[in-house]
């Protein structure tokens, strides 16, 4: 297949790679950051760049927009107007749908279809060089098709096997509503836990520095990229606007709490969202957790546990558990190592940083 990428950032750049690893695919590149260009075509993470978008992709069957979402619209809005093949399908990889979807509504009129997508993978990272072929393994792919077209669903699943991602397909709408929940209004609220601190931070200097795993784990995500934030932000404001009515509602629930509950309420409410967290895919995995997590990020394929564990077993570092995470939405690594001891983690880290090019984490 000929597929053209406009954006070749994080998500593009990642898309090209996994796409290639389909030596059939070639991929016709364009950014507006010539460096990134130039990178793409010399490390081969691109066959051909577009210089203009009018013409330079006539002969493609599959053109992904991985811009940030508002820029994306503007994008959309001047396709009709591009010499393209007569059934090429359009699609992008935005983190909001509802908008995008209404401007692909008005594309089909001039004969364009367009088949909207979103990986449910990333980081706070952004760019050509955080790029990885592997990024979306095992992740969630949401489509939201605009009609019920079987076949299309079918190429775009078939065209999507080398990412390796897990397609699934919904509204518009429900995507947007679901993303507010578990993405979109989190990192609102990380930001904000931010502003706080920062807030404070003249009257407490030394917070910032003491500012311990639990707050960094929980506000990692206000490190993303503050443009493509601000679009996924604005257009699903709406949606956004009611989950924090809801959120308000909690926060009153656990001011009476505070102030009126007993000791058991307060260890009640801990509880019960215990049991909720503790269940997300993420967290039950592994027969055994451990709190010495060491995550690694490592392609999705058969050999490399073995590469692992035997580059730690060679250097007489214990481990007490493996695990393989299925979703990426949140953490960094998929393969995921606990140790009996920090000191262990520590000297399994500065090993595979050593030895491989696999980066790991510590979340
Ligand atoms: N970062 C993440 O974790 C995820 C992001 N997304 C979505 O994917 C899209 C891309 O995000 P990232 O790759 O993270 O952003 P990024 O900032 O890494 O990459 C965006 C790229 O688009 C380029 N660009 C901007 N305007 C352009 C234009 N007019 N024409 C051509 N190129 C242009 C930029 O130069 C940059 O290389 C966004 O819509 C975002 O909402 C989806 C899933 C995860
Ligand atoms: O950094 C993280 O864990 C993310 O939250 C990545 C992410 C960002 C935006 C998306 O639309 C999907 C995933």
């Amino acid at each position: 297949m000929k597929i053209g990428i406009i954006g070749l950032g994080l998500i593009g750049g990642s898309l090209a790679k996994a796409l290639k690893r389909n030596s059939e695919n070639y991929v016709i590149g364009f950014d507006v950051k010539k460096e990134s260009l130039s990178h793409a075509l010399n490390k081969k993470i691109i066959d051909e760049i577009a210089l203009n978008c009018e013409d330079d992709f006539h002969s493609v069957d599959y053109l992904f927009l991985a811009t940030p979402v508002e820029k994306t619209i503007e994008i959309m809005r001047l396709i009709p107007s591009w010499r393209l093949k007569e059934n090429v399908i359009v699609s992008d990889t935005g983190s909001t749908k509802k908008e995008i979807m209404k401007v692909a509504q008005e594309l089909t009129t001039v004969g364009i279809t367009f088949i909207g997508a979103h990986p449910m993978a990333g980081s706070h990272k952004s760019g050509l060089s955080a790029s990885k072929a592997h990024l979306f393994e095992n992740a969630y792919m949401i489509l939201t098709p605009l009609g019920n077209d079987i076949s299309l669903i079918h190429s775009m699943k078939k065209l999507l096997e080398p990412t390796k991602a897990k397609v699934l397909v919904t509204s518009a709408q429900q995507h947007d509503e679901m993303t507010a929940l578990v993405s979109h209004f989190p990192h609102l609220v990380a930001t904000s836990l931010v502003h706080r601190l920062a807030n404070e931070a003249s009257d407490y200097p030394v917070a910032m520095k003491i500012a311990a795993g639990g707050f960094r784990d929980t506000t990692r995500i206000a490190s993303g990229n503050p443009i493509m934030w601000r679009d996924i932000t604005i257009q699903n404001r709406e949606i956004l606007l009611s989950q924090l009515q809801k959120w308000e509602e909690e926060m009153q629930r656990l001011k009476k709490l505070l102030s009126e509950g007993s000791p058991s309420d307060m260890e009640d409410y801990f509880i019960s969202a215990k049991q909720v967290r503790d269940e997300l895919p993420i967290s039950n995995q592994g027969a055994l957790y451990s709190t010495f997590d060491l995550s690694v990020d490592v392609p999705d394929y058969p050999g490399v546990i073995s590469e692992l564990t035997g580059l730690l077993a060679e250097h007489m570092i214990s481990l007490t558990n493996l695990r393989i995470v299925e979703a990426r939405e949140d953490i960094y690594g998929i393969f995921v190592i606990s140790f009996q001891t920090a000191s262990d983690r520590q000297r399994a880290q500065e090993l595979i940083q050593t030895k491989t090019a696999y980066e790991s984490y510590i979340s």
